[in-house]
């Protein structure tokens, strides 16, 4: 997961591969929350794992119930619908799945064995409506306390108290389909008599009830129904655990890599493994809506596969309520149409994650569109003229993953413009490793990867300041003197004359090399620790003067400019590797300070050091370096000079960010 302040998308050119898709978060929550009311043990395979998944365990934990990971599944002995804990404080982030249908069978529980629970969220989740589920349980007879505004989380659920269930149970459905659905996955506990739920208004989101349903049939509970305007829970309803379920893929995660073939698939599909034309998700249905828009779209029991069909994009105007979450995804492929595209029947997505109305208007308008909003609609215009935009992702997963896909505006301009993603991490809440499922199936200009080089002496500390401003950005990072060092270890290893320039060059493409975590792997060997090491460091100055080994590893160095950037450290990074790199920095500090900083460095590690000695190490290694005939150590000419001998490691990353900032058109 990218754990940044922002993330740069530049210009995305092709897609083409196979995406595995993370389980469904409906699924997952549904099947937890059964799996933890029934009776004996669920092993849940493929669950979702991210933040709306993790506060329903934490919850279910916290409850009494045992939870636990086995290999790549979840475990979970259930409750039997007895109470273990009667007090309990449970924190449900902006998890819908987690906040409504716990409400509701924690009321019933109090209601009927006594206890206290209180539900509460992030901000946002205080300003999304649970009214409609509060007034139908409290016309049950439970108990329930407003902790903040009447109608919103935080919320009290007390009993016991008697309950009245011999009168139906009415709950509008026309806000959010969860508070239906919260009723029908709780209600089965006290189900000692016929239980008839009235729908009031027009039901939203109805295919999120079939998911309900279909759930509640794989625990035992078959749920008879009058269309959508009620529902009746048998007499004597219990929850049976299936011993087994899997968790199909995320069809609403589905919709970005439809959209991604659709825009961006002009030869191979992209191929989505996970949900397919069996799917039990509504939201499956998003493949038509990108049908009409002129995707090309094969399905098969569990996979998809698009391609770019009709292009530019067919406008359509489409009423979205049976596929809320995923048609977000069609306000951006709009932008690639024909004609305007307009969603309706979307009123619900005003109290989601944020005002997501108002959140794809405003955001498509930075990238320079035309958008139209009502109450319940939204109207998009095709782009000609892109804007380079910062988009504000506002704690909102579907506006960070949706916005994805305006990285792709070179496919329609000749200006590409980058894009930037705020706070990209919230995709957290149901696809925490979206953009770099994103980056495996995506395809880029070499030249658009942006490459900041910071070159200098050794000691200089090119290393941590290279891999802090690499984090802050979320960016790769070539440390090239490991490079030279593993090749002068190899070298030495194999018993090679180090002098011999074409013999040390001829062992480079036979190097078994791995970097994984910020360690080097020569073939099964961890070998980070050795490569630091001083007498490491001595074989790859000897060997780096050869122009065959510089050579050699040229390719391999450039093989590291990926998706989405790169810092590379070391000492012709911008002079010979990346010469066309958007920032150039030339790092040094007084010989005497990198002299001192090593002596500290190797007394921490308990190695005794002179600290005279290692100044003229150093000052050796300088005009070594300086002096060899190719690359030698020198700053570009379009480089700017930094030295840190009196910054901390926070200044000169300060200083870094504000040179990157002043190059970027945002
Ligand atoms: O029941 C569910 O799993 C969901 C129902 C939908 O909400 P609404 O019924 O509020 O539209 C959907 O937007 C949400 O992401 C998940
Ligand atoms: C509306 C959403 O979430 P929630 O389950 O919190 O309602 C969503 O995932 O788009």
């Amino acid at each position: 997961m990218f754990k940044i302040p922002f993330l740069d998308l530049p210009p995305l050119r092709g897609a083409a591969g196979t995406v595995r898709l993370p389980g469904s978060k409906s699924i997952s929550n549904r099947v937890l929350l059964l799996a933890a009311l029934s009776e004996g043990r669920t092993v849940v395979r493929d669950l979702l794992a991210s933040d709306d998944t993790a506060v329903m365990l934490e919850s279910l934990r916290t409850l009494g119930c045992a939870v636990w990971r086995e290999g790549g599944d979840v475990v979970i002995d259930g409750l039997g619908g007895q109470l273990r804990a009667k007090e309990a404080k449970l924190f449900l982030g902006n998890a819908g799945t987690a906040m409504r249908p716990l409400t509701a069978a924690l009321s019933l529980l109090a209601a009927t064995q006594g206890g206290s629970f209180e539900v509460s969220g992030v901000p946002r989740m205080h300003e999304r409506p649970i009214g409609d589920l509060v007034d139908a349980l409290r016309g049950l007879g439970c108990e329930i306390d407003d902790l903040g505004n009447a109608g919103y989380p935080p919320l009290r659920l007390r009993g016991p108290s008697t309950l009245a269930l011999d009168t139906p149970v009415r709950v509008r459905g026309d806000v959010s389909s969860q508070f239906l659905t919260a009723l029908l996955l709780a209600l089965p506990l006290v189900a000692e008599r016929d239980i008839r739920i009235e729908v009031i208004g027009e039901l939203i989101s109805k295919p999120y009830i079939e998911i309900t349903l279909a759930l509640l049939a794989r625990f035992g509970i078959q749920v008879r129904r009058e269309g959508w305007a009620a529902f009746v829970i048998p007499a004597g309803s219990r929850y049976v655990s299936p011993g087994e379920v899997f968790v199909e893929g995320d069809a609403s995660s589905a919709s970005y890599f439809v959209g991604l073939g659709a825009i961006a698939a002009t030869d191979v599909p992209i191929r989505i493994e996970g949900v397919g034309s069996e799917s039990l998700q509504g939201d499956v249905r998003f493949i038509e809506a990108a049908a009409a828009m002129g995707a090309e779209v094969k399905a098969g029991p569990n996979w998809l596969e698009v391609k770019r069909g009709a292009w530019p994009l067919k406008g359509l105007t489409l009423d979205c309520n049976h596929i809320p979450d995923a048609a977000m995804t069609l306000t951006v492929m709009a932008l690639y149409a024909d004609g305007p595209t307009t969603l309706t029947n979307i009123a619900s997505w005003r109290v989601k994650e944020t005002d997501r109305i108002a959140a794809m208007a405003t955001e498509l308008r930075k990238l320079g569109a035309t958008v139209d909003e009502g109450p319940d609609w939204i109207r998009v215009q095709p782009l000609q003229r892109w804007q380079a935009a910062v988009i504000h992702t506002y704690d909102d997963h579907r506006v960070a993953m949706c916005f994805s896909l305006a990285a792709f505006n070179g496919l329609v301009t000749t200006a590409a413009k980058p894009v930037r993603i705020l706070e990209p991490h919230c995709v957290a809440k149901t696809f925490p490793d979206y953009f770099e499922t994103l980056f495996g199936v995506v395809s880029v200009d070499v030249a658009d990867v942006p490459v900041i080089t910071i070159d200098g002496p050794t000691a200089s500390g090119k290393g941590t300041l290279a891999d802090e401003t690499a984090k802050l950005l979320g960016f790769n990072v070539l440390d090239s003197g490991a490079l030279y060092r593993v090749t002068g270890l190899a070298a030495r290893r194999a018993g090679l004359d180090l002098d011999d320039g074409d013999a040390v060059a001829a062992i480079v493409p036979t190097l078994q090399l791995r970097f994984a975590d910020g360690q080097v792997f020569l073939g099964q060997e961890d070998v980070s620790a050795r490569l630091r090491a001083e007498a490491t460091g001595l074989l790859a100055s000897q060997v780096a003067v050869h122009p065959q080994v510089r050579r050699a590893l040229h390719q391999l160095q450039l093989d590291f400019r990926r998706l989405p950037g790169l810092v590379a450290d070391g000492r012709d990074m911008g002079t010979a590797i990346f010469p066309d790199a958007a920032l150039k920095v030339f790092l040094t500090a007084s010989a005497a300070t990198r002299a001192e900083r090593r002596y500290k460095q190797l007394i921490s590690k308990g190695i005794s050091a002179n600290i005279e000695g290692l100044r003229a190490d150093l000052e050796a290694r300088d005009e070594r370096d300086k002096n060899r005939s190719t690359s030698p150590l020198e700053p570009a000419q379009d480089a700017q000079l930094l030295d840190n001998s009196a910054l901390t490691i926070e200044a000169s990353v300060d200083q870094m960010l504000a040179w990157w900032q002043q190059r970027r058109p945002f």
